[in-house]
């Protein structure tokens, strides 16, 4: 499942290539202004941070909501006290684009992260010209030299990596490129299994000073608290907020 979904993300950025070539990717990339300091963003603080998302389907759940104005729900998490925002861009099974992400970007001063199957230095590049200020990397999709490459490339164009994680393994292996910002996924992509203990098992082997980041399955504020209590810097939510209020539950998730 996480080999398809990534090569048809491939697939599908190499066909928007051909109207888009690199240079002028790289071109739209490089005159952006500088993108937002996440670190900053999400550094461990007295209250457990929000990483909120923009989601409009998943294969795991289906449906999730129509999200018509994806900058005006932008606008309600930044109201609502996120801390940064997550925008799926995937298209076939997430319903999202990088129209989406600009149009977040030009709405709010959050730090973006863009959401996606991310395999190749096109889809990085995008994702600058897009105005991203992050990038996910999911382990288990990238073989360590693909991993650390686009790592590298992430952090020259400004950006910051979101490193994410499964299983200890995994977590050694975004240890050893330097991750800075990294994420427990409690859904496994390659079965879409939950684990919401997962993150507490491994939370020992984060490397010293990189920002602890629990992903999916917070659905409450006791979800959160949960995570919270195993040592989460900041919490990824999706589902929770698109279908619920985003107000109400953002500013419950900020009372943990
Ligand atoms: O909707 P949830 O359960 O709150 O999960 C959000 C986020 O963690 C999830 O969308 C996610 C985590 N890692 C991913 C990688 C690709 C696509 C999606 C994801």
């Amino acid at each position: 499942m996480l080999a398809e979904l990534t090569a048809n993300a491939v697939a599908d950025a190499e066909a928007r290539r051909v109207d888009r070539p690199m240079a002028e990717v790289e071109a739209a990339a490089l005159a952006r202004p500088d993108a937002l300091d996440a670190l900053a963003a999400l550094a461990p603080a007295a209250h457990v941070k929000v990483i909120a998302e923009i989601k409009r389907s998943s294969p795991s759940r289906g449906s999730l909501a129509a999200i018509d104005d994806p900058a005006a729900l932008a606008r309600t998490y930044e109201l609502g006290g996120a801390s940064a925002i997550s925008v799926l861009t995937e298209g076939r099974k997430f319903g999202g684009s990088l129209a989406d992400l600009e149009s977040v970007r030009a709405a709010v001063s959050l730090p973006i992260l863009r959401k996606d199957f991310i395999a190749t230095a096109y889809q990085v590049f995008e994702a600058r010209a897009a105005g991203a200020d992050m990038v996910l990397l999911i382990v288990a999709a990238l073989d360590d030299a693909t991993l650390a490459e686009l790592y590298g490339l992430i952090t020259e164009l400004g950006m910051t990596p979101l490193v994410e994680t499964h299983s200890a393994e995994e977590l050694d292996r975004a240890a050893r490129i330097g991750a800075k910002l990294i994420g427990v996924n409690a859904r496994d992509l390659t079965t879409f299994e939950l684990d919401r203990d997962l993150f507490g098992r491994i939370v020992d082997r984060f490397p010293e000073g990189a920002i602890k980041v629990a992903e999916s399955a917070v659905l409450s504020a006791a979800d959160v608290a949960h995570y919270r209590a195993a040592g989460a810097d900041a919490v990824l939510v999706g589902e929770a907020l698109v279908t619920g209020d985003p107000i109400s539950n953002l500013s419950a998730f900020l009372a943990v």
